[in-house]
């Protein structure tokens, strides 16, 4: 999963619809993404790939934009989609992102197109993003089924985890923590569909898959509405 960026949204439980170009009488059911924020090491990557083992092709995650050059065996618009940074500023500022962030010079971000693709697919697309990236996303009016927030049981509890992890030197630990406290407490000035604690897994789990299930409900609606009309 990505680890340092991210995206959410206010959800209404049930069924997503569309009133389809047949007419407003007639609707087509269609998908929405879920955005998922957290501190590093709370645990976000352990749930989402749970989520993916147990439902696989419900499931689906947009290709990232980057303005860095192709690593060799990389193929655009599998691993990324490569793009020129002038270009990807100007989408930018036109609305067309719904996160970015830059890393050592480069953008890397989201974009609507990437998520539609995702969602045109029949799929409900997961945004691991951050909170600045979930602050992006509510102002560029991206439809999220569910934001959710991903809290650690206490800041002590996720130290031990991301020193527990062996990813982390000193400096970066320090860092990933510092911005913790700061993430916290800006998720707290939001809304969020979901505040999952995760401090038991299992439990942890079972509250995400929940609060995602009627989001799987949609997709699989408009997947069974394809297939009919096929
Ligand atoms: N409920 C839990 N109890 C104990 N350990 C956990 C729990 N959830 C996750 N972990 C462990 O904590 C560590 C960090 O988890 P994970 O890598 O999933 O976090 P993350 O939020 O995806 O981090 P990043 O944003 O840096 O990618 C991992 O070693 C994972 O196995």
């Amino acid at each position: 999963m990505s680890s340092s960026r991210a995206v959410h949204a206010v959800g209404v439980a049930g069924a997503a619809y569309a009133a389809s170009a047949a007419g407003a009488a007639s609707v087509t059911p269609r998908c929405r993404p879920a955005v998922i924020v957290g501190p590093s090491g709370v645990g976000k990557s352990t749930l989402l790939k749970r989520l993916q083992a147990e439902f696989g092709e419900d499931f689906g995650f947009s290709v990232s934009h980057t303005t860095r050059k192709p690593r060799a065996g990389e193929k655009d618009g599998v691993d990324y989609h490569f793009a020129n940074i002038d270009a990807v500023r100007a989408e930018i500022k036109r609305g067309s992102f719904v996160e970015y962030a830059e890393v050592h010079g480069n953008i890397y971000g989201t974009s609507k197109r990437a998520v539609n693709d995702v969602l045109d697919a029949n799929r409900v697309c997961l945004l691991d993003i951050d909170i600045q990236g979930s602050r992006i996303c509510r102002d560029v009016g991206l439809e999220v089924g569910r934001h959710i927030f991903i809290a650690p049981p206490s800041l002590d509890t996720l130290r031990t985890r991301l020193e527990g992890r062996g990813t982390e030197t000193p400096e970066s630990l320090a860092k990933r923590l510092g911005n913790a406290k700061g993430e916290i407490d800006g998720a707290t000035t939001l809304s969020w569909d979901a505040w999952i604690v995760n401090d038991d897994v299992d439990v942890a789990y079972g509250r995400f898959r929940e609060t995602l299930m009627p989001l799987v409900e949609e997709c699989r609606a408009a997947r069974a509405a394809a297939a009919e009309r096929s």
